[in-house]
């Protein structure tokens, strides 16, 4: 009933809104600080958020299905040794999850008169690149104004002009990366995201084939602090509306007309269900805050999977005449950027042999066509490359086809947050401050990380130590992050790079 009174709102200390990887990074914060009064909730029925991953098609030894990721795959720069290590990487390791390493030069290239070597612009581009980098390091320590991706690149003197080789070359050195294009990407924040997983961890990638799936170390490292059916975790609870106008509590209210009246609130919802007002906010959201949330982007970044049945010799068809180890296949096609361009081999050595599996990667506007449309269309198109690559009549039908729709998911609404050129950090400040005792974490408030899983886990780890000084002092508001109602426009200048707009790595230095 609307007169259903507020006496009857279980209460908690905490409530943690979301048991993704930031959701659950803030819960065991909490529990390391010896806070065991909160209550994590998730309107999914598994602990992961963009960890998900689905069963698909069939294990012709065993009968049983593959286990394939439709969110995160990879761990996204290990660490050297002696150096920092991702966490995620850490945590991979101390569960014994299943990874394996991808190998970036074990790649053909084709277009549509089938293969053609243009390798040769992958390093032309990473010479450009480190152009750029260099670029991007003046405008950062000269507080000089930040451009677009497209722009660093033109003045490194990397344009692609009508070469659609040059901008599939480009398609797999950027977009695969970061889910647009580089005129939809800031310079300085993508050198400062690149250098802060790839040269301060390391350049390697490990790719997750675990039949438990990716989100299993997650799973693991709840259970050391929920224990099994813990009345702390609400899976399958759909948050409407968040009632943060009273002094002392955040009000939290679910789609089944319960309520939990916390002492705080961590909200890590994804990027795109807050731009999408999934969950209404009462009162609403200042306009520093909006502009906050409004103004950092949402990608989407779609993995369309086949499997396939082998050729009469037990090969599949994209083994013939490729070195045996190779994992990647890129198209470069005739007309359009971004069309079915990169293809991975799960049948590789290392992944899953012998499956016969091999999933293509659309992104951007490419991404949003595949996920409007249905099924079949995507899965002719998509065919129809695989015949140009490798010949019309070596492709046969496929056993098992899937692709999930990120831009139509309710509890995510696209895949991860990429940085727009002339998104300053005070401005991103205002994705990432709380409003009084209702916190904000996740990916994308972080400046190091957006867009990768360590990026959730430290902003989670990071919001869960914040909110426990609150508690532990007992004080009616603690630290309040910084925010700003007047944005200046100044990007990087010593008063603006600074820990408390969440600049914790300098990137200057890795
Ligand atoms: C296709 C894809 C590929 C990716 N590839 C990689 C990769 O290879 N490597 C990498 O490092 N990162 C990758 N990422 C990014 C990575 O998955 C994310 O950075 C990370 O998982 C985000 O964690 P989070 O806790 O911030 O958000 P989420 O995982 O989104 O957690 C938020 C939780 O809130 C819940 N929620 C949302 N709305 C509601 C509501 N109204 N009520 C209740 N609960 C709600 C959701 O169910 C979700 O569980 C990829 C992501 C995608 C989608």
């Amino acid at each position: 009933s609307p007169l259903r009174p507020r006496a009857t709102c279980t209460k908690t200390q905490v409530a943690v809104l979301g048991a993704g990887v930031a959701g659950i990074a803030a819960a065991e914060a909490l529990h390391n600080a010896s806070i065991s009064d909160f209550i994590v909730i998730d309107v999914n029925d598994y602990i992961g958020g963009r960890l998900h991953h689905t069963t698909f098609g069939k294990n012709p030894a065993t009968g049983q299905p593959y286990t394939i990721e439709f969110g995160a795959n990879w761990v996204q720069g290990l660490g050297k040794p002696g150096g920092p290590q991702n966490p995620i990487w850490t945590l991979a390791n101390k569960w014994g999850l299943n990874t394996t390493y991808s190998n970036y030069s074990a790649i053909q290239t084709y277009d549509q008169t089938g293969p053609v070597d243009y390798v040769g612009l992958l390093d032309e581009y990473e010479t450009a690149y480190g152009s750029v980098e260099k670029d991007a390091g003046q405008i950062l320590t000269q507080n000089l104004q930040d451009r677009t991706m497209r722009a660093g690149l033109s003045f490194a003197d990397w344009k692609t002009k009508d070469n659609m080789h040059k901008q599939a070359a480009e398609w797999w050195e950027f977009d695969w990366e970061y889910a647009w294009p580089p005129e939809q990407s800031s310079e300085t924040f993508t050198v400062i995201n690149f250098n802060d997983s790839f040269y301060q961890f390391s350049e390697d990638n490990n790719l997750c084939t675990d039949p438990r799936g990716f989100n299993y170390w997650l799973k693991q490292e709840a259970s050391t602090f929920l224990t099994h059916n813990d009345p702390r975790l609400l899976l399958s609870t759909n948050v409407t509306s968040i009632d943060y106008s009273a002094k002392d509590t955040v009000t939290i209210n679910t789609s089944s007309g319960t309520c939990i009246e916390a002492s705080y609130a961590i909200v890590t919802f994804s990027l795109g269900v807050l731009q999408n007002d999934v969950v209404s906010f009462n009162p609403p959201l200042p306009a520093w805050k909006q502009s906050g949330i409004d103004g950092m982007q949402m990608g989407t970044y779609t993995k369309i999977f086949f499997q396939f049945p082998p050729d009469s010799d037990g090969k599949f068809f994209w083994e013939k005449g490729a070195n045996p180890d190779t994992q990647f296949f890129l198209y470069a096609d005739h007309y359009e950027r971004g069309y079915y361009p990169v293809w991975q081999s799960l049948s590789a050595p290392g992944f899953y042999p012998g499956s016969g599996i091999i999933f293509v990667t659309v992104t951007a506007a490419q991404a949003y066509r595949a996920e409007n449309q249905d099924d079949t269309t995507v899965k002719n198109e998509a065919l129809d490359v695989l015949r140009s690559m490798f010949g019309k009549d070596n492709v046969p039908g496929p056993i098992d086809f899937v692709y999930p729709r990120w831009t139509k998911t309710p509890w995510s609404y696209g895949s991860y947050s990429n940085w727009p050129p002339g998104y300053s950090l005070e401005m991103h400040q205002n994705l990432r401050a709380n409003l009084g005792r209702m916190w904000f974490a996740g990916e994308a408030t972080s400046v190091s990380y957006f867009g990768f899983l360590q990026g959730a886990y430290n902003e989670g780890q990071y919001v869960g130590e914040q909110v426990t000084q609150c508690v532990d002092k007992k004080l009616f508001s603690c630290d309040d992050e910084p925010h700003y109602e007047n944005l200046k426009g100044d990007t990087t200048s010593k008063r603006v790079l600074q820990e408390k707009n969440g600049w914790l790595v300098d990137s200057t230095q890795v």
